[in-house]
């Protein structure tokens, strides 16, 4: 006779999948701006199931747009070329020379590599930049803009440090409709002809706002918006983040990041979330179970 019992492992694993179906229901067709930190892609392991998790929400029907940073890998390549480089309020000041290397890294070696493990995991990517298509154009960030934005006192020019001030989504949607997982680097050309380096965040958050992003994921290498205890805020408002900001809880890299979450959720994105890119396939848990993590920033 044959035993019917069912297996306990099997049985959850079926019930993770009926878990998801509401949220399949609900994403089918919807855009996902994914921001893909430097931190967040330095374990290969985790690169891979990062890059499985943007190929199977492409497979589901949702259209994921990578935007990736790669900081920490600027700031090598500029060591080992004896470049001296120095951060202001979050972003590194750009001379000419900084801004040739970045873009060589960022565009190009990141860039391709992210490419690379999508391909790997079955999907299908096309890298560009700000540049490719007049995605995104940029301008100077003015110093005391810099300033106003960081929260910080120093008077420095930043070189050609960029923010996005127009954005034209048709080569994203234009990929994304024809089945492919745009990747972009955050690099743009200004009105003035120059190349202009652009915070991850900032121009992740610009593309999400542009292409009406139903969800926006930050994946960064904490746990998501800590508070004075260090314990994870689960939900912010963009009120809450002022007073976080005014108290000092929030201060340094994780000021861009809640900033452009709030430029986001103001600009029609439905929900951020800031998520620790060191727990495998986070972003599937995030999306598809009960048991989402990281910090949620609403309107
Ligand atoms: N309240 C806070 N909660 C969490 N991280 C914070 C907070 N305030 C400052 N940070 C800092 O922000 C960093 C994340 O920003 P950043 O290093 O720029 O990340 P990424 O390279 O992923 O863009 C954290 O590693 C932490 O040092
Ligand atoms: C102006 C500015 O600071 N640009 C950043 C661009 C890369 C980035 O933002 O990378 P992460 O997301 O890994 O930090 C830089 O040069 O480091």
């Amino acid at each position: 006779m044959t035993n019917h019992a069912p297996d306990p492992a099997l049985l959850a694993k079926a019930e993770t999948l009926i878990e998801a179906l509401p949220y399949l229901h609900r994403y089918k067709g919807a855009t996902f701006v994914v921001k893909y930190g430097g931190h967040a892609m330095g374990d290969p392991e985790l690169a891979r199931d990062f890059a499985e998790d943007v190929v199977l929400l492409k497979a589901v029907g949702i259209n994921p747009i990578v935007v990736h940073g790669g900081g920490p890998q600027i700031g090598a390549m500029l060591k080992r070329l004896g470049v001296e480089s120095q951060f202001v309020g979050g972003l590194r000041v750009t001379d000419a020379e900084t801004a040739r290397i970045a873009e060589m890294v960022l565009a190009g070696s990141i860039n391709k590599e992210i490419v690379g493990w999508i391909g790997e995991a079955g999907g299908r990517a096309v890298g560009i930049s700000g540049k490719d298509a007049n995605l995104v154009t940029a301008r100077k960030v003015q110093r005391d803009e810099a300033d106003t934005l960081q929260g910080i006192e120093r008077h420095v020019d930043l070189g050609f440090v960029g923010e996005p001030v127009a954005v034209d989504p048709l080569i994203l949607t234009t990929l994304a409709g024809q089945g492919f997982i745009p990747v972009v680097a955050p690099i743009a050309l200004g009105a003035d002809g120059h190349t202009y380096n652009i915070n991850a965040d900032t121009m992740a958050g610009a593309i999400a706002a542009a292409c009406r992003a139903s969800r926006f994921f930050l994946l960064t290498d904490v746990a998501g918006v800590l508070n004075k205890s260090g314990e994870l805020m689960t939900d912010l408002d963009p009120a809450g983040i002022e007073a976080l900001k005014a108290d000092g809880t929030i201060s340094g890299g994780m000021i861009p990041k809640v900033e452009t979450c709030v430029n986001a959720v103001k600009s029609g994105v439905d929900a951020a979330v800031i998520l620790d890119g060191r727990i495998p396939h986070g972003m599937l848990l995030e999306i598809f179970t009960r048991r989402g993590a990281g910090t949620l920033v609403h309107a």
